[in-house]
């Protein structure tokens, strides 16, 4: 499976002259658990409406496994997709859902969407709008994978879950993965449950992508520099400033090294996937340094 399950270049969505999403350049590898991290308004819902073919770009390419988001049927039903807000039909039963999804998905995998549904404990004959938040999600989340996608696309799925519920839906989430062969990208504020379950980040600020890659590889190669001022001014090539505080006597960086090789420097330091996320989102926002300090508070 060489194909990128996401490959964008110069992606930009315009809403009149508000720009939701501005040359965003993305390519995801197949496999992965991506978490798609960024504040309010960021574009994040733009840049999943798109991957799932809900929406067309104002400008630049996207591709999805390969092909045009939405292009046939068969593109279709290669893609899950849950929206914002986990949506169940309220007046609709949890056994009717099942019906549903069998009726509108050819590949719908019946034993699988039982199987899940029993082992959740959901009623059969209950409204889905009498289900609590969590239920509502497992319940939206059977659906989506009993398709059998090569993708699920998950806009929010736990912003509105109590801990438990969030814990529990994201373990069911890792075990999808794990049993379907599926790639997963989810949009999320909580890094922590970014950091818990996905392997591969993407952060969305201002509209644009700020930084992208498999996590392991961003966490390896981002540091804190802290050193007397003027001692780091010189850096090698490749290995860029994403935010510098500086005191009277000390200065303290943090950095990305772009170039591949190991970078060795006196006082450097790993920075956490939260950090990591935080200096990039204070970047984009046009905040100063200090703020970063503050972060690590
Ligand atoms: N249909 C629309 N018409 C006009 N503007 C829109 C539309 N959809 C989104 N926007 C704007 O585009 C920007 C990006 O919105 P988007 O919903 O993609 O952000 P988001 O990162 O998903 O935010 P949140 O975390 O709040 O869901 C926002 O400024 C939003 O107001």
């Amino acid at each position: 499976m060489n194909t990128p399950v996401l490959s964008t270049n110069a992606l930009t969505k315009r809403y009149g002259r508000h720009t939701a999403l501005a040359e965003a350049t993305l390519d995801i590898p197949a496999g992965r658990i991506v978490g798609l991290v960024g504040p309010n308004g960021a574009g994040k819902s733009t840049l999943l409406a798109l991957a799932a073919g809900l929406i067309r770009p104002t400008s630049g390419r996207i591709e999805v496994l390969g092909r045009t988001p939405a292009a046939d049927a068969a593109q279709l039903a290669d893609v899950g997709f849950v929206a914002q807000d986990t949506p169940v039909y309220a007046g609709l039963t949890v056994g009717d859902h099942l019906k549903l999804g069998e009726h509108l998905n050819p590949t719908w995998d019946a034993a699988f969407a039982d199987g899940r549904v029993r082992q959740l404990g959901l009623d059969l004959g209950r409204k889905a709008g009498r289900l609590s938040g969590g239920q509502k999600a497992q319940l939206a989340l059977t659906i989506a994978a009993a398709k059998r996608p090569k993708l699920l696309i998950f806009d929010e799925p736990v912003a509105a879950l109590d801990p438990l519920a969030r814990r529990a839906f994201l373990q069911n989430l890792m075990e999808f993965v794990a049993e379907l062969d599926v790639s997963v990208i989810l949009s999320s504020h909580l890094i922590g449950d970014v950091e818990r379950v996905c392997d591969h980040l993407v952060v969305l600020a201002e509209s644009r992508v700020q930084v992208a890659g498999d996590i392991d590889d961003l966490t390896a190669a981002h540091h804190r520099l802290v050193g007397p001022r003027g001692t780091l001014d010189a850096l090698p090539d490749g290995v860029q400033v994403i935010a510098a505080d500086h005191t009277d006597r000390q200065t303290t960086l943090i950095v990305h090294n772009t170039t591949g090789r190991p970078f060795e420097h006196p006082g450097a330091d790993t920075i956490g996937l939260e950090d990591m996320v935080l200096t990039y989102l204070h970047r984009a926002e046009g905040l100063t340094a200090p703020t970063l300090e503050e972060t690590r508070a």
